[in-house]
């Protein structure tokens, strides 16, 4: 008898088989209580679950005794408690690099579009507002030769800076816990502190993980260090932000625009006074949404759930320690 695995995500066809070739599958459409009620057979007996951005947490956890390994459709794992997998010995493995090009391209989107306002003056031409030659009310701001200060200089932050430093000639400063040879020698890039990133960064590009330390790393005290010409952007996650105080910034012209494509609440309420300001770029949390990225993190997550339920966990698994 194949091992039981639950799968709470849709796969293209062609995935979902390869899966099914390795494990009896039980698809379910989220991990709520209910879901997980009405199943409960089928969570108990499962060795394995592969999906995305549900949470999965001990009280999952404890209606799935027979779990040994979890394969997450993400590079964030901010969503599990890894300290929860760990005390139960459950891998849990993801897919880093399988997005880290189109994460970064997605930065550079939202550096391009904010600094030169592409949104808002695309709305004003389908608005037919664009009744003659344009005037300085229209007018962008330069990205080429600025500055660009990275803040997570990891996977994505790494392809960020090589984007910045050869397609734009922007000098690169980076925070990041530890110094990174590999892009202080390709990309001349000057690690720094974050105080001094704040201060002297054109861009302030967060591509942090969210952890304890990160939560609202950026506040207040931080937005008012920044020039008042600043662009801020963020691509991590939401909750890195004080989503309050980012407005209050913005509206009080601390900074200048801001580009997100994450927030502390998704999807973004309508009610949130970030969709009111014309200097916001706010995107629904699309870093890798491409078909290709999708699939190939999709495709890397079955190999991940059918590697680690073998043994196999030299590569894309958060906590090796457990096996
Ligand atoms: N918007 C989207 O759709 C996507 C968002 N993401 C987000 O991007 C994050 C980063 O991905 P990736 O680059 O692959 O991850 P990595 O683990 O490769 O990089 C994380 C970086 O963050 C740094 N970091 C962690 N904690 C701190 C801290 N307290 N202070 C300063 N720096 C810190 C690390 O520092 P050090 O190098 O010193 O360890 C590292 O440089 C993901 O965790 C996810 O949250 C990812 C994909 C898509
Ligand atoms: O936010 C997306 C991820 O892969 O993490």
């Amino acid at each position: 008898m194949k091992p039981s695995v639950i799968l709470y995500k849709s796969l293209p066809d062609d995935l979902q088989r390869r899966l099914e070739a390795h494990f009896s599958v039980t698809k379910v459409p989220n991990l709520d209580a209910d879901t997980v009620q009405k199943n409960a057979d089928a969570f108990k007996n499962a060795v394995g679950l592969l999906g995305s951005s549900e949470k999965v947490d001990a009280a999952l956890l404890d209606n799935m005794p027979a779990l040994r390994a979890t394969s997450t459709i993400s590079v964030g794992y901010d969503n599990f408690d890894v300290d929860a997998l760990n005390d139960r010995r459950v891998l849990l493995m993801h897919t880093p690099t399988a997005l880290t090009e189109t994460v970064a391209d997605t930065l550079m989107a939202l550096i391009l579009s904010s600094a030169r306002r592409v949104v808002e003056v695309a709305e004003r031409v389908k608005a037919g507002e664009w009744t003659k030659g344009i005037g300085p009310d229209w007018f962008g701001t330069d990205v080429h030769h600025k500055t660009i200060g990275i803040v997570g200089m990891g996977r994505i932050g790494l392809a960020l800076a090589q984007r910045a430093h050869f397609g734009f000639g922007m000098p690169v400063l980076y925070n990041a816990r530890r110094q990174h040879k590999e892009a202080d020698e390709r990309f001349n890039a000057r690690h720094c502190d974050l105080d001094t990133l704040l201060q002297e960064a054109d861009f302030v590009c967060s591509i942090l993980p969210l952890t304890d330390e990160t939560r609202h790393l950026f506040g207040a005290a931080e937005f008012a260090k920044m020039k008042s010409s600043a662009i801020f952007i963020n691509a991590g996650r939401g909750q890195v932000v004080d989503e309050n105080a980012l407005i209050a910034a913005l509206k009080a012209g601390e900074i200048h625009a801001a580009g997100l494509d994450v927030f502390e609440q998704e999807p973004l309420p309508m009610s949130s006074e970030l969709l009111t300001l014309p200097n916001v770029v706010a995107l629904p949390h699309i870093g890798s949404a491409t078909h290709e990225t999708r699939y190939n993190m999709a495709a890397t997550a079955v190999d991940n759930l059918i590697d680690a339920l073998n043994g196999k966990i030299e590569k894309n698994c958060v906590n090796p320690q457990v096996k």
